[in-house]
């Protein structure tokens, strides 16, 4: 299994959020460890078997401004991940926008048209409900770990 955690961030609290997936996992799974990555290119993430995208939003409900290299990569590319078994999307976002993590359906979008569908609705975490969005990212993560790891 190769198990990539990816963040789409520009303050960090994706990126956190991605983290706080990795750390928790790899201590409950030392001999199947997953790396962290954010802003990847698809090279450095072409391989993946698993991966979980963690992703902000801006501008109008659209990606980090580090993300869209990546976004881009994988819309241009005919088959992004030959080896992707399994992917789950979180968005990070703000209610406080009528664009409410409009990025997360955005990525979703591209890869549907690569016929690429996560095993779960895409989480929507709203930073004005939730203080503490690593820990409600890893708790989505565990919510649908048997499917995703399986
Ligand atoms: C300029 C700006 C634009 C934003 N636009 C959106 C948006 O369209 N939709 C949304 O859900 N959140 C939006 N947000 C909220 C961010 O997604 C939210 O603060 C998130 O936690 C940032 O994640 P990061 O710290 O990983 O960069 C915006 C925030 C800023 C500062």
């Amino acid at each position: 299994m190769t198990f990539y955690v990816i963040s789409g961030s520009t303050l960090g609290t994706a990126e956190a959020a991605a983290e706080s997936i990795v750390e928790e996992y790899n201590q409950q799974h030392p001999e199947t460890p997953a790396k962290v990555l954010h802003s990847p290119s698809l090279e450095a993430i072409a391989d993946a078997t698993r991966l979980v995208v963690v992703c902000a939003s801006y501008g109008a409900g659209e990606f980090p401004d580090s993300f869209y290299p990546l976004a881009q990569q994988i819309e241009k590319a005919d088959k992004p991940f030959p080896q992707l078994e399994k992917l789950l999307l979180i968005g990070v976002g703000s209610s406080d926008y009528d664009t409410f993590n409009g990025a997360i359906d955005l990525l979703a979008n591209i890869f549907a048209a690569k016929d690429i569908h996560p095993v779960a609705t895409p989480a929507k975490i709203d930073i004005v409900e939730t203080f503490e969005p690593d820990v409600a990212a890893v708790d989505y993560f565990n919510l649908h770990a048997d499917e995703f790891l399986a």
